[in-house]
């Protein structure tokens, strides 16, 4: 079973635009709401492809009882940790010429009481769990170390963790020692202090956050691809993608997709860029179903591409 937690979920809501005007009315061509937060993406994944997946995750007000409808639908298994403040909308506003713009609200922030019924729960859940995936940023009254507690916790009852964090949730938890962390190019450019301009730079801070504390690191560098660097080497795996139409929750689609695979080694890293290039494909934060993947566009090399310039270096 792959539990998931997502201490910030929210109700993700897609505008499509023909093109932003700053101050203007903008009317929207088309809409969609998901269920959404990076765990929660992962656990709609792993359910797509048949796999038995619980979601842990604070729910409140209207936004969470919404969100809680959708999972039903998706039949995906909830643990849900109802809290006094209401669950955040998130706002993707997609123009017609690709580029997209993402408003995240804080979200509701947790008292002590609802800081503790959330660990009770993950604890709780996490008995049957091979792989715990924590995700996401941590809503307003849980500490900087709360993940690196979590991972403490689940090794201690025999759990693996996958981890997608960033800043300084990310940095204390690396020191727990987490099995496996997947930034993005700019969360791992963060975690090193240093900007990334090619895979090769990409790679040099994968390693050193394998020193920080990772076991494996699953760093997804957007179109350029993702490298898996783990005890028993480095790939590099990649997808070209005709027809990009929603690159929200791509990260955890791929995480996904590498959890789903076992979790470690190339085969791994090639159904984590299979499910990045279906996601990418979708509208939205749509998970793919394995009907949506193309396993035979994805390569995976122990070459490296050192010097390829990242499409999006980071700032
Ligand atoms: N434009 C693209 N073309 C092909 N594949 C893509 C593209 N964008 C993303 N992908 C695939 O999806 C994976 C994850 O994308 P990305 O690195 O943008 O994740 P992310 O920033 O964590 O996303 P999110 O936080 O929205 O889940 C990439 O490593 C790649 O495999
Ligand atoms: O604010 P966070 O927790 O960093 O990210 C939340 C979020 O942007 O991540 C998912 C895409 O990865 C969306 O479903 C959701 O809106």
């Amino acid at each position: 079973m792959i539990l998931t937690v997502t201490p910030n979920p929210s109700l993700d809501r897609t505008y499509e635009v023909p093109a932003l005007e700053r101050g203007e009315v903008v009317r929207a061509t088309g809409e969609r709401v998901d269920p959404g937060g990076k765990g929660v993406n992962v656990s709609r994944a792993v359910a797509a492809a048949g796999r038995r997946t619980v979601a842990v995750l604070p729910l409140g007000g209207a936004p969470g009882a919404l969100v809680a409808d959708l999972l039903d639908t998706y039949g995906i298994e909830v643990a849900p940790v109802r809290v006094a403040g209401a669950t955040r909308s998130n706002i993707a506003l997609a123009e017609s010429d690709g580029v997209l713009t993402k408003i995240n609200a804080p979200g509701p922030e947790l008292s002590a009481e609802e800081q503790e019924r959330l660990l009770d729960t993950v604890r709780e859940q996490s008995r049957d769990a091979d792989w715990i995936a924590c995700c996401g940023s941590l809503p307003r009254g849980l500490a900087p170390s709360w993940y690196a507690d979590v991972v403490t916790r689940a090794h201690a009852m025999g759990a693996r963790i996958a981890l997608d964090t960033s800043g300084q949730a990310l940095l204390e938890a690396l020191r727990a020692r987490p099995d496996v962390v997947k930034p993005n190019a700019e969360e791992l450019a963060e975690a090193v202090a240093r900007p990334l301009m090619t895979v090769g730079d990409a790679l040099k801070a994968a390693e050193e956050v394998r020193a920080m504390g990772a076991h494996a690191v699953l760093a997804s560098l957007g179109a350029d691809g993702q490298l898996l660097v783990s005890d028993t080497g480095a790939w590099f795996g990649s997808a070209r993608v005709s027809e990009v139409r929603s690159n929200v929750g791509a990260g955890d689609a791929s995480l996904a997709g590498f959890l789903i695979a076992g979790g470690t080694g190339p085969e791994a890293l090639a159904s984590a860029v299979a499910h990045g290039a279906a996601a990418v494909r979708l509208p939205g934060s749509v998970m793919p179903a394995p009907a949506d993947l193309n396993p035979a566009a994805v390569t995976v090399t122990r070459y490296i591409p050192v010097d390829r310039e990242l499409t999006e270096p980071t700032p």
